[in-house]
């Protein structure tokens, strides 16, 4: 399991380690992490350090304090570091050692308006590393114009190394201000913030490096977000034994697409045969279930017992077909229900059973609307875990939001309680693709009826369908039949999937 902290429990677990070691001690901690990254950066990229060209941009904190300091020591092993001093203060002592240590200091005030590009073109053009030492976790959202013109400069090929967070980004909610840092490596102190996890603020970090600065463990068990590993999915997946039967592994029910939609039943359906439910049942009218029989005979048509539900992929709450009654007869049990697509329409005011809502951006905004909280889809794309906890607490429903990073966020809209949001991002954009969502919602549906509590079904679900994609993908277009075909191989290598 990955896990983040918010920046209150950063603060708190660093103040406990400072106080207890000489000052300045955590930053060359982190400073000596830093370089040693960018050294990996520039030794892969040029077979070593000296006479690298290496540009800090370096805000008023003592993040640009890290990245001075690690400036200092890229110095030291040869290599051209420069620092361009963005704000109006800088961390003084990191200036100092930097200067000391041989670097050229340079400030944006000194160049005249307009002259960015005459001032730092050449050097952050020439520059192997470009290190953002702007903003970390005393940073809010966005970048002022001048700055984000700087980074504009750097050459296309160039490195960007950020410095515990990519500078513009929110440290705790992941929402993204303009001219946010894009960076190919993030190198992280301590523990991960949870913007390095959260959309769209992770998609911007890289990958993400972590250096141990020596804080407590102890006290960073807060955590506010997490993503599952293979280990924990391999845990969490719902094995058969070998006293299993088909009822006790779960049978689920799907109320899916309906007259004129018919796909989604499909897929929907098969998601669930090949993820492994014990038994699926389909309930809908006669065309959809004629071409569920025929693609999947080991459905069973019409309704029965089930241990849970899925309801409303590619389902019209207004066609007419029986299927917005469907839904509600099964919203009115109190058996776990997966809520997606048309079937959100339908959802009421407060159920208490356990509930799992798969909107996608544009369904959540809908939603949201519907409740009572006036919401665009550009509105939850730029700030989801804000959205989907306001979903989670007006519904009371677990609230697992799709995109290119999928958020779980658990009922009531944590943490108080209800345990860490959960995202993951184990897929391939390739599935943005047509039919993909029914497939996810199917192998949600399966580890719900195998007993698998809301949270944790959506998480898992999401990164199996990752993983699938990915395999099915290999690198080339993907549809969401072969997603499917791909998904028992994707649980299958949950258990020696290299790590
Ligand atoms: N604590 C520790 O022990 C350790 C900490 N470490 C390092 O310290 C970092 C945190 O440092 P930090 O607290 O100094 O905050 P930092 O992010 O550098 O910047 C704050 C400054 O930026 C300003 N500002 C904010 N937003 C802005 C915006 N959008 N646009 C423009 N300006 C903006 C803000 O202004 P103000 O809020 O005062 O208006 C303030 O002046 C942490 O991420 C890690 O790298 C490591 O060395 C390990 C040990
Ligand atoms: N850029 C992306 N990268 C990775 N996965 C994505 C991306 N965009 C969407 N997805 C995933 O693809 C699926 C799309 O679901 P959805 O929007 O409901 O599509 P549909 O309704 O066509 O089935 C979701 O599981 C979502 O998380
Ligand atoms: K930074």
């Amino acid at each position: 399991m990955r896990s983040a902290v918010s920046v209150e429990a950063v603060r708190r677990a660093e103040r406990a380690a400072m106080s207890l070691l000489p000052e300045g001690t955590l930053m060359q901690r982190a400073a000596a992490g830093l370089a040693a990254v960018v050294v990996g950066e520039l030794s892969a990229a040029r077979g070593g350090v000296y006479g690298a060209r290496v540009v800090l941009l370096v805000g008023a904190g003592a993040n640009g304090g890290d990245a001075l300091w690690a400036g200092a020591r890229l110095r030291g092993r040869g290599a051209r570091v420069d620092a361009v001093l963005v704000a109006g203060a800088v961390h003084e002592e990191g200036l100092a050692g930097f200067r000391a240590a041989g670097g050229r200091v340079h400030r944006v005030a000194d160049v005249p308006d307009g002259g960015l590009e005459a001032g730092f073109g050449d050097l952050l053009g020439r520059a192997d590393v470009v290190v953002d030492g702007i903003l970390g976790i005393g940073g809010r959202p966005g970048l002022d114009d001048a700055t984000a013109a700087l980074l504009d400069l750097a050459a296309p090929d160039a490195c960007v190394v950020a410095v515990d967070l990519p500078s513009g980004v929110d440290p705790d909610t992941g929402a993204v201000g303009s001219g946010a840092v894009r960076a190919d490596v993030t190198v992280t102190f301590g523990v991960l913030k949870a913007a390095l996890l959260l959309p769209p603020a992770g998609q911007h970090a890289g990958r993400v490096e972590l250096v141990d600065i020596g804080l407590d463990p102890a006290d960073l068990t807060a955590t506010e977000v997490a993503s599952l590993d293979v280990a924990d999915l391999a845990a969490a997946w719902p094995w058969p034994h070998a006293g299993d039967d088909k009822y006790r592994r779960g049978v689920l029910g799907v109320v899916a697409g309906g007259r004129g939609y018919t796909g989604a039943a499909v897929l929907c359906t098969g998601a669930a045969v090949r993820s492994g439910a014990g038994m699926v049942r389909y309930v809908g009218p006669d065309e959809p279930t004629a071409l569920v029989r025929a693609r999947w005979p080991e459905v069973v048509p019409g309704d029965g017992r089930v241990q849970a539900w899925v309801l409303g992929p590619g389902l019209d709450p207004d066609a007419g077909d029986g299927q917005a009654d469907r839904v509600r007869d099964a919203l009115g049990t109190d058996l776990p229900c997966l809520v997606d697509a048309g079937a959100l329409d339908l959802l009421p005011p407060r159920r208490d059973a356990p509930t799992l809502l798969t909107p996608h951006a544009g369904e959540l905004a809908r939603l949201l609307t519907r409740l009572g909280e006036p919401t665009e889809r550009a509105d939850v794309e730029a700030r989801p875990l804000e959205h989907a906890r306001a979903a989670a607490r007006l519904t009371g429903a677990t609230v697992l939001l799709k995109g290119a990073t999928t958020v779980v966020v658990p009922p009531g809209g944590s943490p108080a309680g209800g345990g860490p949001v959960l995202t993951q991002r184990d897929g391939p954009a390739w599935l943005a693709t047509a039919g993909s969502g029914d497939v996810l919602a199917g192998v949600a549906g399966t580890l719900l009826a195998a007993g698998l509590d809301p949270l944790l079904a959506g998480a898992v679900a999401a990164a199996v369908h990752g993983r699938a994609g990915a395999l099915a993908s290999a690198g080339g277009p993907l549809d969401a039949g072969r997603l499917l075909d791909a998904v028992p191989g994707a649980v299958a290598a949950l258990r020696d999937w290299p790590t």
